[in-house]
């Protein structure tokens, strides 16, 4: 049983604590591409002159994952947060079970899937994204169960590329393309195997839905990865040439759904007998077609006769519903979170935010399980299915109209919430949209700080990571911003390495808050910030609390 001690510095404020996670809202380092600077943000700039305000580190290693070169995403992040510790993810731990060869051991779930397709002469199918950007998937991955698929006797391997263009620049598809075709002339040229991409898509258009935001996705995905339906082409360069062409300025992620097609015949339609590998780490976009992959009733869509195959994730995707019931690595085992202390104390929680992001504030925060502790209450605002850049509010006023209540009800201590704004129109790359989208992230917070000094409650304001303040490409090399052919910016649609503002607001001053110094603080630290802030002893192993109190 875990316990949760009083301080004897401060008893808590009147009103509730809120935690404000503004979703891809960094600090950025180059004003011409930074919106959030752009932005009009009067409430923000207020609290940055006024509140306790400092900076955090919320990419690399200071969010477990491989090393500092690797930005923040929103599952590392908002473990982070929600866990007040960090622990070494997927691209991390699937790295290390590749180096190390544990993840192909003898007794492995890898063997397993070897050994059926062996014994059936039938197909390994790799499902996930064809990227490099360390947020999902990672292709060193693909090539490193490829080139052992090969050693280990699989003959035929079918790969279901999901275009990127989201972790990685907008429209970089066909260098990820060139690259694995020389990878797959390399492995193909003895003859002794045959192995080929089979079908595949933008990651926004199919399969990878969140949340259950637009089954839709999955649904296409399904008829384009195992039924081999769809528009075909005799290569994935075909495809996405031929998608721009006919519809020029579209991104990657939004690129249609294709079916390779050799001989005249779809090359690897997914079948009974056959093994199949989603290969994605991260589990938010995973749950839903491994859902279709493994659920005897299916309600979402009409799968017609579902393949019997073997299906294994990456990674176990959710530890509170065992799903997937195979998978290749296991998932750092995160226990005692800030939710988890948070009820043992009796402690009243909301969780709210819109569809989008609403498991990052349920599922994610509370360490990939999606369990419910008992004081929590989780509400979800329904997204809307629109390109967001044509509604950049998202549905920040209504959370923010729910939030407010919340507050004014005294029915909860501690209120956590995510504005997904900048992180969600940052990703489309659209400039103008990505201003509007901080300022509704603003202007909402200036409600929430109405309410909260109405009740004596206190804000802690923060970010997973950086996003809307780099919004144009920047030169690996030089650091500065790369012009295209026309003189132009170009646009950036992944998240940035930029810090995160971290801001704590006591407008009853009750809490006699101040800031203490934290050497390299992160993300992480902010768990043990709320619960200093609620009244209690932070856990001994939790990331540093930034304030004292009392
Ligand atoms: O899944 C996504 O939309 C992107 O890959 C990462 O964005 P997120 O980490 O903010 O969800
Ligand atoms: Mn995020
Ligand atoms: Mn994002």
């Amino acid at each position: 049983m875990i316990e949760l001690k009083k301080s004897t510095d401060f008893a808590g404020p009147e009103g509730p604590v809120v935690l404000v996670i503004m979703d891809g809202v960094g600090i950025g380092r180059n004003p011409e591409s930074d919106f959030v600077k752009q932005a009009e943000t009067p409430n923000l700039n207020w609290l940055h002159d006024n509140a306790l305000y400092t900076e955090l580190r919320a990419h690399g290693v200071a969010v477990g994952l491989p090393d500092d070169g690797d930005m923040g995403n929103s599952e590392v992040g908002h473990n982070a947060i929600g866990c007040g510790r960090v622990f070494e993810q997927g691209a991390a731990l699937v790295g290390k079970a590749i180096a190390s060869g544990a993840m192909y051991a003898a007794g492995s779930v890898w063997q397993q899937l070897v050994a059926n397709v062996i014994a059936k002469s039938s197909t390994l199918h790799f499902i996930g994204l064809f990227s490099d950007g360390n947020v999902h998937s990672n292709l060193n991955h693909l090539e490193s169960m490829l080139r052992t698929a090969k050693q280990q006797g699989v003959k035929k391997a079918r790969i279901h590329a999901l275009i990127d263009g989201r972790d990685v620049p907008p429209t970089s598809a066909l260098e990820y393309v060139e690259r694995f075709d020389a990878f797959l002339n390399e492995i193909n040229a003895d003859g002794s195997v045959d192995y080929c991409v089979a079908s595949g898509g933008g990651r926004m258009n199919i399969t990878m839905d969140r949340y259950n935001a637009d089954w839709d996705m999955v649904k296409r995905g399904w008829a384009t990865h195992v039924k081999a339906e769809g528009r075909t082409f005799t290569s994935m360069q075909e495809a996405v040439e031929t998608f721009r062409t006919e519809n020029p300025g579209i991104l990657d992620q939004d690129l249609p759904p294709f079916v390779i097609v050799r001989d005249g015949k779809p090359a690897g339609p997914i079948v009974d007998g056959d093994s199949v590998i989603f290969f994605n780490f991260r589990g938010d976009r995973a749950l839903e077609i491994t859902k279709a992959f493994e659920a005897d009733e299916l309600t979402e869509f009409d799968r017609g006769t579902k393949p019997d195959v073997l299906y294994a994730g990456m990674m176990q995707y959710d530890g509170d519903l065992d799903v997937p019931k195979l998978y290749l690595v296991t998932p750092p085992a995160i226990d005692r979170t800030m939710s988890e202390y948070l009820s043992s104390a009796g402690v009243t929680q909301l969780a709210i935010s819109e569809t989008q992001k609403f498991g990052h504030m349920t599922y994610f925060f509370n360490g990939n399980n999606s369990g419910k502790f008992a004081t929590e209450t989780w509400q979800e605002i329904a997204s809307d299915n629109c390109p967001f850049e044509d509604a950049p509010r998202m549905k920040a006023d209504e959370i923010t109209d729910v939030v407010v209540q919340a507050i004014e009800s005294g029915a909860y201590k501690f209120i956590r919430l995510n504005f997904p704004n900048g992180d969600m129109v940052g990703h489309t790359g659209v400039v103008s949209a990505v201003k509007l989208a901080v300022e509704a992230v603003d202007e909402n917070l200036g409600k929430i700080i109405a309410a909260l000094k109405k009740t004596n409650g206190i804000l802690v304001c923060s970010a997973d990571h950086g996003n809307a303040d780099d919004m144009y490409e920047l030169d690996k090399k030089t650091g500065g911003l790369v012009l295209d052919k026309q003189g132009h910016y170009k646009s950036k649609t992944a998240h940035s390495l930029n810090p995160v503002p971290a801001i704590v607001y006591d407008p009853s001053g009750a809490a006699k808050a101040h800031l203490v110094d934290v050497p390299k603080a992160g993300i992480a630290s902010l768990a043990a910030t709320c619960l200093t802030l609620l009244g209690y002893e932070p856990p001994a192993d939790y990331a540093a609390s930034l304030v004292k109190v009392g």
